[in-house]
């Protein structure tokens, strides 16, 4: 047949004429998903792409074009260990391959991360990917904010964590901590043998959502009576376990196509969950602030005992116009100067303080029992000064902030072998020079005591290695010793700035806001736990114990589910 002038006109002939429609249909589309592949690895690339670090550096080879060495590190039990390793090789600084052949520099030296912190939110800044991560996850709070922005909501929120405040939330801990021995001796008492077995992670869990809860603004979550709540669902939803790949990879691509993080995945609907439970909250608060203000009388568990309430952000009493409805702007009463917060900030601390205190909490209090159950004799020691000290009250202020020496020494110890933060990761802002303590063989061979790092190096301080550092502790650096805080070889680590010499709580203008919040509840939780019950591994002291990745890394018993950390635990007669 002939073909018509109109078809030779309108469909030009083809290139390759020996090509059926089909086969044509089929490359155009390989073409096109070539082309995206294309693209989207160039914008990936310019993405991590690093600028050279201007101190030249020696450091492993890389492993994985990929991952660079985030994979490995991360699966590791013990990350200190690896750079422990590394800066007896290359000295106390070097660089460490990352995603998509990026560069970071590792910095090992006490004084280089003295300079490192004090410089956080306007010299180094977070990178991109954790900001997006942290923006998704709490709001662009506290933990999101920078330089001059950090600074102002920071100055907002420091007066709800002086330690007058901590005092009166001491009894928050107390109640709580009464409220799971309820529980544990009636399921002791209930148990065909002497002991019961306790999955202690997840106990540790609810008691510290129940207390940041109550304590952070005046809600009760009632894990401890068996409640389920978003907030517990969305972190077992960032378990491994339960991480699919498809989630992983819009993860990982997330910061460069933020398109991605809209898409339905288990990470990002439970993650909408959670900001709309805490938006409810928000709304809670202010009604009861509504009430309290019609009824003319305070109602005990108002917001006004706890951090958020005593920042007045909720108080229809404040000044200025408050959170009256979430849109307007919120001022804090306390400070007297123009600290505005926006709405959208007072629900970004709410998450931050939710969970930067639940997790960091419940992670170092399953550590503390695991700890002092591979060392019975240790257990048997806290117990004996808790027995001597306290007796079989509740301590006191005073007691917990400076009458149980060998508590503060317990706790310090599992915090600097435990670090919940391993490692503080950040992009120079601009140029910059640290000076270092020791002198860096570089990798061209000269010596120098300065290391210049050029804006967009990221930089990384290894906060599980100089906790555990031998140089700094001494030979038994990794091992569980308490007794090291109350001796001499404590005065080794004095060159680390930062809270008792560890930085485990960070360093800087971003020190940990809650530390004290936290010392304390973890100190009258230990001290309730030890005083009452024993505690035994279920194999004996040499069950092992291995990383159960979640957002932050936790412990888990070899062979168990999930995360479980079982512990056979015995009730104890009061001497
Ligand atoms: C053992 C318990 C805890 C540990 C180990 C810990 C550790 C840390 C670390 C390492 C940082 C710095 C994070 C970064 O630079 O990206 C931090 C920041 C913070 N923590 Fe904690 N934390 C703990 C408990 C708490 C508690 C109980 C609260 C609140 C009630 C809290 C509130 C905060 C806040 C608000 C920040 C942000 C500070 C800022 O950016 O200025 N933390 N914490």
């Amino acid at each position: 047949m002939l073909a018509s002038p109109l078809s030779a006109q309108v469909v030009p002939s083809s290139p390759f004429p020996h090509l059926t429609a089909a086969m044509e249909q089929r490359i155009l589309a390989y073409t096109g998903l070539a082309s995206l592949l294309f693209l989207s690895i160039y914008k990936v690339f310019s993405h991590w792409k690093t600028p050279k670090v201007a101190t030249p550096l020696k450091g492993p080879k890389n492993i994985s074009f990929i991952f660079g060495f985030y994979r490995y590190i991360q699966e590791q039990d013990d990350p200190g260990a690896v750079y422990e390793a590394w800066s007896k090789e290359y000295g106390p600084a070097f660089t460490v391959p990352g995603p998509f052949g990026t560069k970071r520099v590792v910095i090992c030296d006490p004084k280089a991360n003295t300079h490192f912190y004090s410089r956080e939110t306007y010299g180094y800044v977070q990178p991109k990917l954790a900001r997006v991560f942290i923006e998704n996850l709490f709001g662009r709070g506290l933990l999101w904010s920078e330089g001059d922005s950090h600074k102002r909501q920071r100055k907002a929120v420091t007066p709800a964590f002086s330690n007058a405040a901590i005092r009166r939330l001491a009894a928050v801990f107390h109640d709580s901590a009464h409220k799971m021995k309820i529980s544990w001796d009636a399921i002791i008492d209930s148990s065909k043998t002497e002991y019961a077995v306790f999955d202690v992670q997840k106990w540790m869990n609810h008691v510290s959502l129940d207390s940041i809860g109550i304590a952070g603004f005046g809600h009760d979550f009632a894990a401890l009576d068996g409640k389920n709540t978003p907030v517990l669902d969305v972190f077992d939803s960032f378990d491994d376990a339960n991480t699919d790949f498809f989630s992983r990879i819009i993860f990982f691509l997330g910061p460069v196509f933020p398109t991605l993080q809209n898409l339905p995945t288990r990470s990002n609907r439970m993650l909408r969950r959670l900001r709309e439970t805490m938006g409810k909250i928000a709304d809670e608060l202010l009604e009861r602030s509504r009430r309290v203000k019609m009824d003319g009388k305070e109602d005990s568990v108002t917001a006004d005992k706890s951090i958020i309430g005593l920042l007045g952000w909720f108080s229809l009493r404040a000044k200025f116009p408050v959170a009256v409805d979430l849109s307007s702007l919120v001022k804090s009463e306390n400070a007297g100067t123009q600290l505005h917060m926006s709405s959208e900030e007072v629900l970004a601390q709410m998450n931050t303080l939710l969970l930067a205190g639940y997790e960091t909490t419940s992670i170092s209090l399953t550590w503390a029992l695991i700890e002092l159950s591979r060392r019975v004799d240790k257990q048997e020691r806290l117990r004996h000064e808790l027995r001597s000290v306290v007796g079989g009250a509740e301590p006191s202020w005073e007691q917990i902030t400076a009458g149980l020496p060998y508590l503060d020494a317990v706790v310090h110890e599992v915090l600097r072998l435990h670090p919940p933060v391993g490692e503080t990761t950040r992009v120079a802002a601009e140029d910059d020079v640290i000076p270092f303590s020791a002198p860096i063989t570089t990798a061209d061979g000269r010596t120098t005591d300065k290391l210049l790092i050029a804006k967009g190096t990221i930089v990384s301080s290894p906060i599980a290695y100089l906790n555990t550092a031998e140089i700094l502790w001494g030979h038994d650096s990794s091992e569980f010793v308490p007794e090291r805080w109350l001796d001499e070889r404590f005065n080794r680590a004095k060159a680390i700035t930062g809270h008792r010499h560890i930085l485990t709580f960070s360093d800087g203008p971003r020190i940990c806001l809650g530390r004290t919040f936290a010392l304390v509840e973890f100190k009258i939780f230990l001290a309730t736990m030890i005083g009452q019950y024993r505690f035994e591994l279920p194999d004996g002291p040499a069950t092992p114990i291995v990383k159960h990745p979640s957002i932050l890394p936790r412990p888990k018993v070899k062979g168990c589910e999930g995360g479980q950390v079982l512990l056979k635990v015995w009730r104890l007669g009061v001497e």
